[in-house]
């Protein structure tokens, strides 16, 4: 299957700090990829160069086979709706309309506007007197109605409420599954992601720190419980990525692809959420910094 995004070695320097350093991906073309990680991470760093708005210091990316933002036809191919979804204050919704189906080649008119109606949208209202949901609603039609094979969004839903978040989110998963779209979106809101998503990634400390496909990350970490044992007593082929103890008893989430056989263990399966906090959790013991708060 074609690689939607690949990148080898991928880093990007600010002065002296790396805000994305040796990131390695390869998310293969169909997938709706939810992207994890606390603030200053480097997730608005990764989705700005896979648009082309911003150049690596280091390594190489490929998204849909060319170099982000080499010309008219790879642009074409990706949207981008960046983090506090961009639109013209002064324009109507029917203004940027007339604007997308000017600017973008592949630009679906019948779709924008059936969308907007379905939204209840007035076309004839500024973006400046829309509310932030309707704003990110709008900015979200453009970047479906301009029929690229990539869409990438930098925390849409921020300013969402609960419902207006999931109606976001509908369209969202309706558009990938209709019009073949592959996705990147960012968020800080787990549940979200865990009931857009088939594809995750987990960057912490400008790296990334667990990627892959959701049913295979849920299939491969298991939660054991027991008695109390040293993370250095597990066989080699489960990678601790938690561990918690009491005085009898041991916590640990492992991933594996092998089968575990130890009757001393209860063996669980382990939500996304939790999943994710591990690896926040690991990475902040590993360096010094705050565990990410994970809201609901
Ligand atoms: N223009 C810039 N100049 C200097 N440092 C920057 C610049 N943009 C980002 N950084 C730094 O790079 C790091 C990564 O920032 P980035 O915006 O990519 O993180 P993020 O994961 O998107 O964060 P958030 O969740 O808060 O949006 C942070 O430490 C940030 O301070």
């Amino acid at each position: 299957m074609t690689a939607v995004l690949r990148a080898q070695g991928l880093g990007k320097k600010y002065g002296r700090r790396w805000a994305l350093a040796d990131c390695t991906l390869d998310i293969p073309s169909g997938h709706v990829v939810g992207l994890v990680g606390p603030n200053g991470a480097g997730k608005t760093t990764l989705l700005n160069i896979a648009c082309g708005q911003l150049a690596p210091t280091a390594g190489t990316i490929e998204v849909l086979g060319d170099r982000p933002g080499s010309g008219p036809g790879q642009l074409a191919k990706v949207g981008f709706v960046a983090q506090d979804t961009p639109t013209y204050a002064g324009l109507t919704v029917n203004d940027h309309l007339k604007l997308g189906a000017k600017l973008n080649p592949r630009w679906d008119d019948a779709l924008a506007r059936d969308r907007i109606a379905r939204l209840g949208l007035d076309p004839d209202r500024k973006a400046g007197k829309l509310s932030g949901g309707q704003r990110a609603q709008l900015a979200l039609t453009l970047g479906i109605a301009k029929r690229p094979e990539l869409l990438i969004l930098d925390e849409p839903v921020a300013a969402l409420d609960p419902l207006a978040r999931r109606e976001f989110l509908q369209i969202l998963m309706e558009a990938a599954a209709d019009q073949q779209l592959s996705v990147i979106l960012s968020s800080h809101l787990v549940s979200d992601l865990e009931r857009s998503c088939d594809y995750l990634i987990v960057l912490v400390d400008s790296r990334v720190q667990m990627n892959g496909e959701v049913d295979e990350l849920l299939n491969t970490h298991h939660r054991l419980t027991g008695p109390r044992r040293d993370a250095s007593r597990l066989p080699g082929d489960q990678h601790v990525i938690s561990a918690s103890h009491t005085d009898r008893q041991s916590t640990f989430i492992v991933r594996t692809t092998a089968p575990i056989h130890d009757p001393a263990w209860s063996v669980s399966r382990v939500g996304l959420e939790d999943l994710v906090l591990a690896y926040m959790s690991k990475s902040a013991e590993a360096g010094s910094r705050p565990v990410l708060e994970v809201q609901r």
